[in-house]
C-alpha cells in the first residue's frame, strides 16, 4: 500500500519536475512530513496520556472528522450514538486536536464546579473579532473583575426596571398573532419570537430600539444574523480557522462589514448615553441637590439600560475604557438574543404539541390574571407562574439552547476515574446530559412535573445545566427567565396553540445555540380566560 502511495507521489511530482521524481526525495519528504505532524502539530499534547482514553479510532490529520461529515442536522446523533460506544469520558480528534467528550453529571461537576477550569475552549476565539475579550470570552484575572463589576447589573431590583420593555414588545408580538386569519393562522415562531427578544435585549442593554419586529431588514439586525452565521461556519470548517485564509475569502469580507456596522451602531449607541449621562450629573450638580449621588444611582432612572452601570462604573475611562463598555454591551447582545429566543420558541412548541400542560398552564395564567388579559404582568405575577416555570425547565432540558460549551484545562485532572492531560479541550455535552435515563427516567418524554419541587431534589445537582454552573454560570439567567415568563404568558392569555410537527421529525441543527431545521410552525387560536 504504502509503495503505491510513493509511487503515485513519485509520478506527480516527476510531471512537476525530473528532479523531484525520485522515490528516495519523495520517502524522505512524507518522513519529514510524519515528523513535523508528530512533534509539531500533535507535539503540545500529551499522546501517551490520551491514549488510554476511550474513543473511536482516528486518522492523521483527519482525526475524526470523517465520522462528523455527515448533514449537519445529524451531528447530534453522531456525536451521541460515539458516546454510548465509547462511554461518558470519551477522547475525540478533530483535525489533530485532542478533545474529550462529557456527558455525564459527575463529570460535569468535576469542570464546572472549578475555580481552575475556567478557560473557553479554542471555539470561542472565532467570536473575539466581534466581542474582544468581555465576559464570556475572556478569563484569569480580567474575568474575574469583569465579574465582579457586572454582578449588581443583574440584581433583582434592577431587572425590575426591564419589566415595562418586556411587557411592551410582548403587546406588539400579541398584535401580530392577533391579525393572522382564521384560514391561514399557522407561522413559523422561531423567527417571529427571534425579532422579539431582539427588541427586548436591544432596549434593555443598549437603551435604544433597533424595532425588530418591525423591521427585520435593518442593517444593524442584518449584520448580526450574518455575523452568528459566519462564526459558526468557521467553528465548524478547519479550512476557515485560518485567519488569513479565512479574511481572504469572500465569507472574511462579510464578516468584517458585519462587524463593522454592529461595533459602529454600538460606538454610536455608547456616545450617545454617555453625553446624556453627563448632561444628566450636571443637572443634578447645578440643582444643588444634596443627594445627588443617590439620584444617579443605578435603579432609579427611568429606562434604565445595562449601558447605564456600565458607563457609570467605567469613571470616564478610568476604570473601562469606551472599548472595555463595547465588548460587554456587545456580549450582552451576542447571549442575550438568541438563547432565550430559541427556548420560548421551544417551550411554545412543546405546549403545541401537549394540549394537557398547555391548559395547565393556561388555568395557571387565568387564576393570575383573572378575565384581563391585558394587563402588563408584574413581578408578583411572575413568581406565580410555577407551573409555566417547570414547562419553561422541561423545555431547556430536551432542547438546551447552548447544547455544548467547552473548556481547556490547564492541568492533568482526574474526570470519572479517567486522567485527562493538560491542554486538552473538553467539551460538556449539555444535550446529551440531560437525556441520562438513571437521572431523567424515558428521557424523550416531554414532562414538566420533573420540575416540580419534589421531584428536583431527587436528582445530582449537575444532572441539568442549561445555565451551565459553577463560576462560569450564566450571569442572565433571571434576566432571562423573567422575559420568558412574560413573553409566553403573554400569548397564552390570549391565545391556543397547535401543531403538526410531530418530536419525531423535529431535526435539531447545534449551531451557535440549538435550531430548528426547518422552523417551528404553529398554528394560532384566539382564546377567551376562562374565570
Ligand atoms: C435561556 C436563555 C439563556 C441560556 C440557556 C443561557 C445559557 C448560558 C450558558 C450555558 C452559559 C455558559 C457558556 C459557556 O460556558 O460557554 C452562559 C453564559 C453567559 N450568559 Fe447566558 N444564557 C441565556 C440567557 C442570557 C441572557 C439573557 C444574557 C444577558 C442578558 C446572558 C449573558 C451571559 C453571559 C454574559 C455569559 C458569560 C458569563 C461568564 O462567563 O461569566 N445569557 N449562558
Amino acid at each position: 500500500m504504502s509503495s503505491i502511495v510513493v509511487g503515485k507521489i513519485t509520478q506527480l511530482l516527476d510531471q512537476v519536475h525530473p528532479s523531484l521524481g525520485t522515490p528516495l526525495f519523495v520517502v524522505v519528504v512524507i518522513g519529514l512530513c510524519s515528523w513535523l505532524y508528530t512533534r509539531i502539530v500533535r507535539g503540545p499534547y500529551n499522546m501517551s496520556m490520551l491514549e488510554k482514553i476511550p474513543g473511536p479510532k482516528s486518522l492523521p490529520i483527519l482525526g475524526n472528522a470523517i465520522d462528523f461529515a455527515v448533514p449537519h442536522y445529524k451531528f447530534l446523533k453522531v456525536l451521541t450514538d460515539l458516546v454510548h460506544q465509547n462511554g461518558p469520558v470519551m477522547k475525540i480528534f478533530l483535525a489533530h486536536r485532542p478533545y474529550v467528550v462529557l456527558s455525564k453529571a459527575k463529570g460535569f461537576e468535576t469542570i464546572l464546579s472549578s475555580n481552575k477550569h475556567i478557560t473557553k475552549g479554542p471555539d470561542y476565539k472565532f467570536i473575539h473579532p466581534w466581542l474582544g475579550l468581555g465576559l464570556l470570552t475572556s478569563d484569569g484575572g480580567k474575568w474575574h473583575s469583569r465579574r465582579k463589576m457586572l454582578t449588581p447589573a443583574f440584581h433583582f431590583k434592577i431587572l425590575e426596571d426591564f419589566l415595562v420593555i418586556m411587557n411592551e414588545q410582548s403587546s406588539i408580538l400579541t398584535n401580530k398573532l392577533a391579525k393572522l386569519k382564521p384560514d391561514n393562522n399557522t407561522l413559523d415562531m422561531f423567527p417571529n419570537i427571534t425579532y422579539c427578544a431582539l427588541d427586548i435585549i436591544c432596549e434593555s442593554a443598549m437603551g435604544r430600539n433597533v424595532n425588530a419586529q418591525s423591521d427585520s431588514d435593518s442593517p444593524y439586525v442584518r449584520s448580526l444574523f450574518k455575523a452568528s452565521d459566519i462564526i459558526f461556519q468557521r467553528q465548524t470548517s478547519p479550512w476557515m480557522w485560518n485567519n488569513l485564509a479565512f479574511y481572504l475569502r469572500p465569507s472574511g469580507w462579510d464578516f468584517r462589514k458585519a462587524l463593522k456596522i454592529l461595533h459602529g451602531f454600538t460606538e454610536q449607541v455608547i456616545k450617545d448615553r454617555q453625553k446624556l449621562y453627563k448632561e444628566e450629573k450636571a443637572q443634578k450638580e447645578s440643582a444643588k441637590t444634596t443627594d445627588h449621588e443617590e439620584d444617579l444611582a443605578i435603579g432609579q432612572k427611568k429606562r434604565l439600560a445595562f449601558l447605564d452601570l456600565l458607563i457609570d462604573v467605567s469613571d470616564d475611562g478610568r476604570v473601562l475604557s469606551d472599548k472595555d463598555i463595547r465588548e460587554e454591551v456587545d456580549t450582552f447582545m451576542f447571549e442575550g438574543h438568541d438563547t432565550t429566543a430559541a427556548n420560548m420558541s421551544f417551550t411554545l412548541y412543546a405546549l403545541a404539541s401537549h394540549p394537557e400542560y398547555q391548559a395547565k398552564v393556561q388555568t395557571e395564567l387565568d387564576s393570575i390574571f383573572g378575565d384581563d388579559p391585558d394587563r402588563p404582568a408584574s413581578m408578583d405575577d411572575l413568581a406565580k407562574m410555577k407551573y409555566l416555570e417547570a414547562c419553561i425547565k422541561e423545555s431547556l432540558r430536551l432542547y438546551p439552547s447552548v447544547p455544548l460549551m467547552s473548556r481547556t484545562i490547564h492541568e492533568d485532572t482526574v474526570i470519572e476515574g479517567q486522567l485527562v492531560p493538560a491542554k486538552t479541550n473538553v467539551i460538556l455535552f449539555n444535550y446529551l446530559l440531560h437525556r441520562d435515563p438513571e437521572q431523567f427516567p424515558k428521557p424523550e418524554v416531554y414532562n414538566p412535573d420533573r420540575f416540580l419541587n419534589e421531584n428536583i431534589r431527587q436528582r445530582h445537582a449537575y444532572s441539568y445545566v442549561p445555565f451551565s454552573a459553577g463560576p462560569r454560570n450564566c450571569i442572565g439567567q433571571k434576566f432571562a427567565m423573567m422575559e420568558e415568563k412574560v413573553v409566553i404568558s403573554s400569548i397564552l392569555r390570549k391565545f391556543k396553540l397547535a401543531t403538526n410537527l410531530a418530536k419525531k421529525d423535529l431535526c435539531l441543527l447545534p449551531e451557535l445555540i440549538l435550531r430548528p431545521k426547518d422552523g417551528l410552525p404553529i398554528a394560532v387560536t384566539p382564546r377567551k380566560p376562562i374565570v
